[in-house]
């Protein structure tokens, strides 16, 4: 049985359409052939549902190329394993995606079609299942860890820092899932905004979106001495490590945690490298990290921090839409640049310094590969596990079950879920 992308391609163009109730039909199948699943998801399944085509998404389009496939399903697999999942549960859940893509593709099913997707999902479950065991030889597969500063920078926004009990090694740039005792089997991804630190620390940067559940219990209700579940570090992006370019950041709101990171990743490499941060927010109040950035900026003369506010007329310094506001500052041709915050602002973004003459190799970001493929003409290819933070456009939908028990802060143990 041999990959055919071009087959597997053309009949999921044929489903995207029809996403969410294909979706719906995939769960319904997977619990109706295997019940015991049920218990392993969360109680509301919107945003479980987006996750599984995003995810497809995202392995659909990547077929044509095995390297960035090989390391979105390595990552995947590796994440996985935070929910308990076993080599069996992807026999069902292949078994479900199957009967789901028959259905819905209704005429266009044939023998050459189940055998390019029978060929497609069997390779991507062994890619994600290899890196499983492989993990498993080296790492656990979530890490306990403790709160120990918990700083409230706006009503909406918290600067956490959190102890893991063991080592959790990651690169800047990077994200983890959270899961807080208020929500289990729920997790987050969040940016670590700080690089890699001998203590071990790991710093995040949370805004509380409207009727989010982890982001609101990370903002509200979590406080020094609680703890957290932390999965595995996930995500691409990254310091170049052969340039020596100098660097533009734009950060989009809370976007700025993994510029952060990344900044700290060139001061620690003592590399004397200008670097350009613009940080935007809506407002001079949303600057919530500002006092910060100028005592780094005060540290180290060579960065110039550029604060841009897009909702505040009054606002004594540069306004409006942080993409916008780039080709007024300078020439940024032959920089390296770095991109975060919502997905719309990394598309607006990245599109501009591409008109702006920065090379697509050289502009750097995480957001949802899928997403940005419509949007983005400059994409460079780089995909991540899934989204970063919750975006305000997607805020965790409230529960649709009870709301659970464990009121206290004891972290719960994660919960197996099958593959996503
Ligand atoms: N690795 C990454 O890319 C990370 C992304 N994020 C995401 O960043 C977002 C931050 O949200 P907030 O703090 O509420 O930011 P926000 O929505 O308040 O936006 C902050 C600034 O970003 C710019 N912006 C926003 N939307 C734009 C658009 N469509 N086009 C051009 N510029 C735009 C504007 O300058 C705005 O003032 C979240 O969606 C989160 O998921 C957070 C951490 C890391």
């Amino acid at each position: 049985m041999s990959l055919n992308p071009r087959i597997v391609k053309e009949s999921f163009a044929l489903i995207e359409p029809h996403t969410e109730r294909a979706s719906a039909y995939f769960y319904g199948r997977l619990f109706a052939e295997s019940p015991r699943l049920r218990a392993l998801f969360p109680p509301a399944m919107d945003l479980q549902r987006d996750r599984l085509f995003r995810a497809l998404t995202t392995v659909v389009w990547s077929l044509d190329s095995p390297d960035a496939l090989a390391s979105y399903l390595s990552q995947l697999g590796r994440d996985h394993r935070k929910y308990g999942v076993f080599d069996e549960h992807y026999a069902a859940v292949g078994g479900a995606l199957l009967a789901t893509i028959r259905k819905f593709l209704g005429d266009a099913w044939n023998a050459e079609v189940e055998e390019a997707w029978t060929a497609a999902y069997t390779a991507a479950a062994g890619m994600m299942t290899s890196a499983a065991h492989a993990d498993a030889e080296i790492s656990p597969p979530w890490w306990i860890a403790e709160v120990v500063d918990h700083e409230r920078r706006t009503p909406d926004v918290a600067v956490l820092t959190v102890r893991p009990g063991q080592p959790l090694p990651y690169t800047a740039g990077q994200h983890v899932t959270v899961q807080t005792s208020r929500w289990p089997r729920v997790w987050r991804p969040y940016s670590i905004a700080n690089a890699p630190r001998e203590d071990g620390l790991l710093r995040f940067h949370v805004r509380a979106t409207p009727g989010g559940w982890v982001s609101g219990s990370l903002v509200r209700h979590t406080e020094v001495g609680h703890s957290v579940l932390l999965g595995p570090a996930l995500g691409t992006m990254g310091l170049d490590p052969d340039s020596d370019r100098d660097i533009l950041c734009v950060a989009g709101g809370t976007g700025l945690a993994p510029l952060k990171a990344i900044i700290e990743q060139v001061i620690s490499m003592r590399q004397r490298r200008h670097i350009h941060l613009v940080v935007g927010a809506r407002t001079r109040r949303d600057l919530y990290d500002l006092d910060d950035l100028r005592l780094l900026e005060s540290t180290y003369p060579w960065l110039r921090v550029i604060p841009v506010v897009s909702e505040e007329p009054d606002f004594e310094g540069v306004q409006g839409m942080v993409s916008e506001v780039l080709g007024r500052l300078r020439d940024w041709s032959d920089h390296d640049a770095y991109v975060a915050g919502p997905t719309g602002m990394i598309a607006e973004t990245v599109s501009r310094l591409g008109r702006l003459g920065v090379p697509p190799d050289r502009v750097h970001h995480d957001a949802l590969h899928a997403e940005l493929r419509r949007g983005c003409p400059h994409n460079p290819g780089y995909i991540n596990a899934g989204p970063v933070e919750h975006s305000p456009a997607q805020p965790d939908p409230e529960p649709t079950g009870p709301v659970p028990a464990a009121r206290h802060h004891r972290v719960s143990r994660p919960v197996r879920r099958p593959p996503a």
